[in-house]
This record gives structure tokens, sequence and C-alpha cells, in this order.
């Protein structure tokens, strides 16, 4: 929605319009009245410009279901976009909503004297809830938002305060406040009166900190918007004018922003276009309003707390100071006690700001600056030492980009608005550990936790360029030397396969106790004995994926079994390419990974990426063989040899664990791709698993497939003898992955497939009985098995052949046989 579209037609120019103060005046002793005209002069319009003021207050106490939920995610987004942003005068306290309905009641006075009248039951704004929040938070949105380049200045000097300074108070506070007043409590009324506390705050800064002030956004467009800018201007902030291009390209902005942005000037509008018919006469009233409105209880605190800082601010403080004044009256005659009521809470606020300012100027004085993202040349963040890193590769890649770091530390709000619910005291988030990492230097902000695995767990974080990674978090503590070396490693296999697009990229990181690093790097463990520092850590900062393998498939099985559908072969392909790119990209690297399964193939944008190398290894350069302490891996995806490392076989050998190790991993991926199940699934037991995996005899069951290069793939990988497996060069080439054109898969003769259809239909009658299941994919594959025919010369071949069909066509029927029974 464009806000040109949206506003009502801008008034005319100010100075065409006097007698601004007029009304003003009378509005100290006329307020009371209200029975006037509304083409009369002053009284009226003062009864406009109260109603039209407390209308503005009464949308967001009463209209809440109106206009809340169309606004609020705008408004939040927009809230929650920046923080710390330089603070710019508040505008916001209307929206296009209200203007809208303004411009309705303009149709109709009557309706719009009622308003008013009921409007007058209204607590008036009070501002004294406010003053403990000096930034104005929906400008440092826009100012985010906006990027201009010439704000980024305001920026870093923003970033560069103490973030533990006073800020905007969570929603929910606000509505504390509205309690304190007796405001209807609604959702309306919340963002509401936020933003009338948005308004104060601004002043505030403008007082605590004149020379971050962009003065740009207390201009005001007199083009269309509001003319009020001018008055403010007449009083003195002549550096306004100047930045009133500026402020008319922000107005131009969509209405979304304008709306937030546009209290000022909304409140203007709404006086002059709908609460008062006479334009004119609302349009001055509006400059008090826009120059104070809500801003106007703010007055004792300024006077009283930052009177010393007054001196050096010059024009704009004066104008800020009359404008105040000007307020101050209006709320007065309408609700003084209210006034007075918050002036007490106000006072009370006012201690608290400037206890906090203390605290953020003690700070300042001590160095510790609000960036949280800052850490100071050796790492350190505040009070908290750095384990920075000789790190020999990494160079980090996060600039300490002041402009980001405010988006960043929007997060911080919203984890510590979530977490402080109700309090007003001062924010903390700047100190808190918890909602960092640190690695290397860098700072990262957690934003939830992704998972655990056996040795580690893993955090979403976010760093100051805005870029999501993966933070995995290794404790050491507790572990042997040689374990915490094999952790560490994976480290250097990142390091070695950085660039690789199908591996996870390895981003930053750092091991605490530097010694075990050193050794990683030196490759050797310099003492065996070793004890790994109790505290120690590694921490690795990853790319991040957004989803892995196993919970695809596991999608992917919901998806075809509420549908009916079988494996989409395509689908399959795909994946299974990817995956064998990745594990050749590490073979070929002379590393065997081991551990490979389903949960450690990531999906990144779009291709999957294979992760956690925490137990691969190095193959030497004189051997194709890795020798293992221990047997690992996860158990359903470990090969026979994986188990047997180191034992002898048959003939004596010691049995070694390779490449070959990962392509039985593979196999079993495969097949769970194709059967949703891996292929040890029924032996539950770990002593079972294990029996069967190591049992050279033991034949896997594969249920029947439609395209059978398919079949022979899975086999090729879950061949027992590791010497026999497939490699992933012949993998790649498999014709199951290969064009057709260039492989045609062999085609079965027109007796063949009526065979087959059959059996699939017998298959099909049995789903459900593994038995039977079973049967038929052994007579699928004794029908389809290339057979030489020198093979079957004899008649005895020939009645083995044919008798292993009769019987496993015996053992079909009794398997239907007994379905029928049941
Ligand atoms: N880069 C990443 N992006 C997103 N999620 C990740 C990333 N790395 C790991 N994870 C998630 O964290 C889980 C644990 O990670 P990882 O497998 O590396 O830890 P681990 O301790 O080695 O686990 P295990 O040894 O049990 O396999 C993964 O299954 C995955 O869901």
């Amino acid at each position: 929605m464009d806000r040109e579209t949206d506003l009502p037609v801008p008034p005319a120019p100010v100075a065409a319009r006097n007698p601004i103060r007029g009304p003003i005046t009378n509005l100290e002793t006329t307020s009371s009245s209200s029975s006037s005209s509304s083409s009369s002069a002053e009284p009226s319009l003062f009864r406009h410009v109260q109603a039209a003021f407390k209308r503005h207050r009464s949308l967001g106490i009463m209209q809440a279901d109106g206009i809340r939920p169309r606004r609020m995610p705008q408004r939040q987004a927009i809230r929650n976009s920046a923080a710390n942003v330089m603070p710019t005068i508040n505008t916001d306290s209307h929206d296009v909503t209200s203007l809208s309905q303004d411009q309705t009641a303009m149709k109709n006075p009557d309706a719009s004297v009622r308003d008013m009248q009921e409007d007058l039951s209204v607590t008036p704004p009070s501002i004294s809830e406010t003053i403990s929040k000096p930034y104005d938070h929906n400008f440092k949105s826009l100012e985010a938002q906006r990027e201009q380049p010439k704000r980024a200045v305001h920026f870093k000097d923003y970033c560069s305060m103490p973030l533990s300074a006073p800020h905007v108070e969570p929603k929910h506070d606000v509505t504390k406040r509205s309690e304190q007043f007796g405001v209807t409590k609604t959702g309306t009324t919340q963002e509401m009166e936020w933003d009338v506390c948005n308004r104060v705050e601004v002043l505030n800064v403008i007082h605590d900190e004149p020379k971050h002030l962009n003065f740009q956004n207390l201009d005001y467009d007199a083009s269309g918007k509001s003319d009020a800018a001018f008055s403010f201007s007449s009083n003195g902030a002549i550096a306004i004018k100047d930045q009133l291009p500026q402020w008319r390209n922000f107005l131009s902005q969509p209405a979304t922003q304008s709306s937030v942005v546009g209290t000022t000037c909304a409140t203007t509008t709404s006086v002059h276009s709908t609460s008062a018919p006479m334009l004119n006469s609302t349009t001055y009233s509006s400059q008090p309003l826009l120059d104070c409105g809500s801003h106007a209880a703010i007055e004792p605190p300024r006077e009283g707390h930052m009177s010393s800082q007054r001196a050096a601010e010059g024009n704009l403080e004066d104008s800020s100071n009359s404008l105040v004044k000007g307020t101050s009256r209006m709320l007065i005659d309408n609700a003084a006690i209210s006034i007075q009521s918050s002036s007490c809470v106000m006072d009370t606020k006012v201690e608290e700001h400037q206890r906090l300012r203390d605290q953020q100027k003690a700070q300042k004085e001590s160095g510790v600056l609000g960036n949280p993202f800052h850490v100071d040349e050796k790492g350190n963040k505040e009070g908290q030492p750095s384990g920075s890193v000789a790190n020999v590769n990494f160079e980090s890649q996060v600039s300490m980009n002041p402009s980001l770091d405010v988006k960043l530390e929007k997060n911080g709000n919203q984890e510590k608005v979530t977490s402080r619910s109700g309090t007003s005291g001062p924010r903390k988030r700047n100190s808190d550990p918890d909602a960092f990492f640190v690695v290397n230097g860098t700072r990262y902000q957690k934003l939830g936790k992704i998972g655990s695995g056996g040795s580690s767990e893993v955090h979403k974080v976010i760093s100051a360029d805005c870029t999501i990674y993966a933070l995995k978090k290794i404790k050491l503590r507790g572990r042997d030397y040689a374990t915490a070396y094999g952790f560490c490693q994976e480290i250097e296999y990142l390091n070695r396969l950085k660039g690789k697009n199908n591996i996870i990229q390895l981003i930053n990181y750092e091991v605490t106790d530097k010694k075990l690093l050193q050794d990683v790097i030196n490759g050797s463990i310099s003492n065996k004995d070793g004890k790994v520092k109790d505290d120690a850590c590694i921490y690795m900062v990853l790319e991040y994926g957004e989803i892995d393998l196993a919970h695809m498939l596991s999608q992917k099985w919901k998806e075809m079994d509420d549908s009916s559908q079988t494996i989409d072969h395509n689908w399959l392909r795909f994946y299974w390419q990817q995956i064998l790119l990745a594990v050749k990209t590490i073979h070929d690297e002379r590393i065997v990974h081991s551990d490979l399964k389903p949960a450690n193939f990531l999906l990144v944008k779009g291709s999957l990426k294979l992760i956690d190398f925490g137990i691969a290894k190095a193959i030497m350069s004189d051997t194709t063989n890795i020798v293992r302490d221990s047997q690992v891996g996860t158990l359903s995806y470990m090969s026979p040899e994986a188990f047997l490392c180191n034992e002898l076989d048959a003939n004596g050998n010691v049995i070694k664990c390779g490449r070959s190790s990962d392509i039985w991993s593979l196999g079993c991926i495969l097949y769970q791709m194709v059967y949703g199940r891996t292929p040890f699934s029924q032996y539950k037991a770990f002593w079972s698993k294990l029996k069967v995996i190591t049992d050279p005899n033991h034949e896997i069951t594969y249920e029947p497939v439609s395209n059978p290069w398919l079949l022979d793939l899975m086999k090729k990988c879950l061949t027992w003898d590791q010497h026999k497996r497939w490699r992933i060069p012949q993998l790649l080439k498999h014709p199951f992955l290969a064009p057709p054109a260039a492989a045609p898969a062999p085609q079965p003769s027109l007796s063949e497939q009526q065979g087959f259809k059959l059996l699939q239909l017998v298959a099909e009658a049995c789903s459900g009985d593994h038995e039977a299941a079973t049967f038929c994919s052994e007579l699928q594959q004794l029908l389809s098995a290339p057979v030489a025919p020198e093979l079957l010369t004899s008649r005895a071949q020939q009645r083995s052949v044919l008798g292993n069909m009769t019987r496993l066509c015996g053992k079909i029927e009794e398997c239907l046989m007994k379905l029928e029974k049941d």
C-alpha cells in the first residue's frame, strides 16, 4: 500500500494558515467545552484537537481488533528489524488505518463528534512511562531498512553506544505501563502505547545524545503530509530543513513504513481531516501535537535530569523545548489528573533513566562497548577470555559492519524481550555470555539448538554479516587425549576439503586447548598420556544445512504412504548421484568417512553435502586401508569389516577397513532409499544384528523392484566380500545412473514381462507378509538373473532350476492360502 494514496490531501503550507498558536492558547482555557460549533474557531478547534488526539489514542485503545491484525506483523517486523540504531523522531503514533478511519469520520461530522465525546473519557496519553527508553525503536528499524549510506554514519555512532543503555521496552512492558494508567489493555492499545512511548524516547535521545542524532528524521515533509515540521524548524532546528529531501524521500516509502514512522504526520492529519471539518485550524493544531504530542509529558524529566546537557544542544534543544511546552498545555486541560499521576511515575522513570545512563557512561569509560559482536583484538568479549587459537588457515570472514550489527542486535532484543517479560530494569543482553559463542575472536549469536550428536551439540547461529551457520561444539571434558585428538582431526579434514562443494564447508573454528590443535596440525600426538584441559572445547562454524537426508527420506516415505505411490526413480538417481560424488570427493582425498548414514548428508541450497568427519580416518599413502583402534560407526550402516576390523580372516590375514567399508554403508543408504528401511532392520538386538552382518552366508532380502538395475546396484554395494564390492567410479557408471540412451536397461521379453507382472501382482497380494515377499523376491531374482545357456545344458541343471522355481511357487501359494484363510 502506498503511503501517498492513504494520506489525506496535503494541507496548505503552514505559513498560509496561521494562527498556529492561537488555538493552543485557547485550549488552555476552553478545553472543557464540548459544545462548540465545528466551524467556529478556537474552542471548536481545541475540541477537535482534543478529540483527534484522543482518537489517536482510542484507535489504539478501543479499536484493537480492527487494526492490529493487519498491521501488526509489519510493525512488529520493523520493530524487530533493528535495535540501537540511531534514534530519530518517531512520528508513528498514527497509521494509515487510523487515517482512513478519520477520513470516514470526516464525511460524517456527527459521528465524529460522538466519537470525540466518547474519546474524552479516555485517559490522555501519558508519557512518563516511556522515559526509560531513549531509543526510538521504529525509527531504528526504518534506518536499518533504508540503509542509506549517509545514515550508516549514524549507525556507526550508535553501534558504538553501549548496548546496556536504556532501550525500548518490550511490548508487554508497555502493557504493564498501560495498566498503570488505567488504559484498557488490548492488542492495539499496546501497540499504540508503544508508539507513544517511542516518541517520547526520541526526545530523550535528543537530549541524551545530541551528537548522534540524525536531525533529518526530525524533519517533516511539508509537501503533503504535514506542515508542522516547519514550526519545529522555526524554533531553531535549521538543520532539519537541510535534511528535508531525505525526509521527503523517507515519506515516499511504502505505506507500512510510513504508517510506522508517520506518527506525527498521522496525528496531524487526523486532527486536520477527521476530527475537525476545518482543515485549517486542525492543521495548526497539529503542530503542537507534532512537536510534543505525547512528548509533552516528558518535559519534566527533561528539565529534571538533562539540563546540563542541554546547553550544548543549541537550536534543536530550544525547539524541542518549546514544543514540549505546547503539548503540555494541551494535556493539562484534558487530563490534569492523569498527568499528575503520570508525573509521579515519570519521576521514578527519570531516576531510573539517569541510573542507566550512569551505568552506560561507566561502561564507556571502562572501554566496554555495547556491540554484541564486538570482540577486542585478542578476541575477548566482556570479561570473558577468548580462546583465540593458532588458526593457520582461517581468516575471519565476518566483517564488523555496524549496520549489520544493528540487525543482529535485534535478535538479542527479541531473545531478551521474551525472557524479560514484565521487568523494567536495565538490560543485560550485552553481557549475557549465553547469547553468543565466540569462535576465534568472532561472535556468533545463538539462534537455537539444532541437534546433538554422540559427541557434540550443534547450534544454529547468526554472524555479524547476518549469515546463518551451524556451530558444532564438542566438549572434551572427560575424554582421553587420543579421542580428543580424533575429534580435533575433523577440523583438519574439513580444512583439507575446503572449496569442495559437496562437503560441508568449515567457516571458522577454535580449539581452546592449543596444544591439542598443534598436535593435530603436526600430525602426531606428542604426549599419548597427555590430558585434555578440563574445560576444553572444539568449536566449528559450518555452513548451515536446511535438512538432512534422514529427514528427507522419512518425509518422502510418509508422502508415499499417504498416496500409495512407489519411489520415484529419478528422485532416487538425483540424490544417489550426489551421494556418490560427495563420497568420491573424500575418497579421492584418501579419507574414509566411516560413518556414512542419511543423517550425515545435509541439503544445502538444494545439494547434498557430507558432514561429520568425527571418526573419519586418513589412509596412509602406502596403503588403501586404515587400521582402527576400535569399531566405529552407526550399527545399521556398518560394514562387516568394520565389525571385524583387526581380526583375522579365514586365510589368516588381518581384516582392515578402507574405502569399500564406506561403499557398504552407501549400499545400506540406497537400500533405505528404495525400501524405507535398512537391510538388517528386522534384527533389532545388537548381537543378532552383528551376527547377520558378519555372516558371509547371510542373504539380504531384496523385495521386487520395477527396475532390475536398481536391484543390481544395491547388490553391488552390499557384496559381503569387500574386495568384490564395487568402488565409486564403477558405481557412477552403473546402468541405473547412466542415461537410458547410453546404457539401455535390459529389456525383458514379453513372456518375462508377463511373468514379472504376475509376480508383482502376487507380491502385492502378499504385501505385509514378510515371508511371502521374500519368496517373491527370490523367484524374481531366479527369473531375471542372467544365465549363461551353457550352464543349463544338462537335464540335472534344468531340473534343479525348475525345482527351485517350483519350490518357491509352492511356498508363495502356501502364503496366499494362509492369507486367504486369515
Ligand atoms: N552444518 C550443519 N547444518 C545443519 N545441521 C547440522 C550441521 N551439522 C550438524 N547438524 C545437525 O546436528 C546433528 C549432529 O551433528 P554431527 O553429526 O556433526 O554431530 P556428531 O556428534 O558427530 O553426531 P554423531 O556422531 O552422532 O553422528 C546432525 O545430525 C545434524 O542434524
